[in-house]
């Protein structure tokens, strides 16, 4: 099972990547990723209440309880609504669930990973859910070409030959700027779009921020992948949207990316999408799945 194959503390793994880095802002970054949240300005989880979800997850059996627990959204609300009169109203948090013990959240956020190659839609989807469903889109992206943009950015260099190349940026950069941003946002609501790419990076992220409640996974063919970005890229101003570099981030994609998508499709947490359609059309599959599991906000 997922956890099972990644049995390694991953915050281990951050430390002593963000350790062995030479660079300063990564050890920034790592300050960043170890500092307990109420020095970010985020809620505080109380000391004891990360405590009590260690003993309970502990107490529990473990990776029994972890397993337990790991079940598909459907089932959990189904499991809510029997409980305490849940309707849809309630966001399949998973709150059966445990928070890792260094999450910056008290409360388990509900939070979906929007995956798909690169093109296929993800962004302009989001931006429709945002719309209808009160949710905080938080762009993996985005938000390493802004950290690439920042004046006095001392990783803005190495982002930026990682996107022109179709590389994965290191993760410990990558989950600072999410992790963050999550905070920043005072929200419990999160589609986090283009992320993870790695399995080490879902498993980081799982394990230092907080589980995902499933997958948003965007289906489409390489020829109209590649057709949508070279029609962007005339006018996106990226340095990504160009034949060169798109054919580099196919093969990332394919290679180490849709890895990613299988796993979590053996675990039974992937919605399927796709995008062969109009927006519109596409969009009407993505409500069926949201309307079923989550209310509307207006
Ligand atoms: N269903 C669709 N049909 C045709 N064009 C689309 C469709 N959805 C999105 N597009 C267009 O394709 C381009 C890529 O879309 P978008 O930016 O949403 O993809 P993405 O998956 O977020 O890309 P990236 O992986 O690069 O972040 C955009 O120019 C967008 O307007
Ligand atoms: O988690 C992530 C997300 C993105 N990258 C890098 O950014 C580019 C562009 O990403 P888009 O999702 O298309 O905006 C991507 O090719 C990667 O180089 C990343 O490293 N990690």
């Amino acid at each position: 099972m997922f956890r099972a194959a990644f049995s390694r503390s991953t915050t281990d793994t951050l430390r002593r990547q963000a350790t062995s880095s030479a660079s300063a802002s990564r050890s920034s970054l790592r300050r960043a990723l170890s500092t307990p949240a109420g020095e970010q300005g985020a809620p505080k989880p109380s000391s004891n209440a990360g405590l009590w979800v260690a003993l309970a997850a502990t107490a529990a059996g473990g990776a029994g309880y972890y397993y337990a627990t790991r079940e598909h959204p459907s089932e959990t609300l189904a499991k809510l609504k029997a409980k305490n009169k849940a309707t849809e109203e309630s966001p399949v948090t998973a709150s059966l669930r445990p928070l890792p013990a260094n999450s910056p959240f008290k409360v388990k956020p509900t939070v979906i990973f929007v995956l798909g190659g690169p093109g296929a839609g993800k962004g302009t989807q989001c931006a429709r859910l945002v719309a209808d469903y009160d949710f905080v889109h938080l762009s993996a992206g985005d938000l390493l070409r802004e950290e690439r943009n920042r004046a006095g950015s001392e990783v803005g260099e190495l982002i930026n030959t990682y996107i022109k190349e179709g590389k994965i940026v290191p993760m410990e950069i990558t989950i600072g700027l999410l992790r963050d941003a999550m905070v920043r946002s005072g929200k419990d609501r999160f589609l986090i779009d283009g992320f993870p790419r790695k399995m080490d990076q879902a498993e980081a992220f799982e394990d230092t921020v907080a589980g995902a409640d499933f997958i948003l996974y965007f289906e489409c063919p390489e020829k109209e992948m590649e057709r949508r970005l070279l029609k962007r890229g005339e006018t996106s101003g990226r340095v990504d949207d160009n034949i060169e570099s798109i054919r580099k981030r196919f093969v990332t994609f394919r290679d180490t990316s849709f890895p990613v998508i299988d796993k979590y499709r053996s675990l039974g947490k992937v919605h399927e999408v796709s995008c062969l359609d109009t927006p519109d059309k596409v969009y009407s599959q993505v409500r069926a799945i949201f309307d079923k599991m989550f209310a509307k906000s207006a």
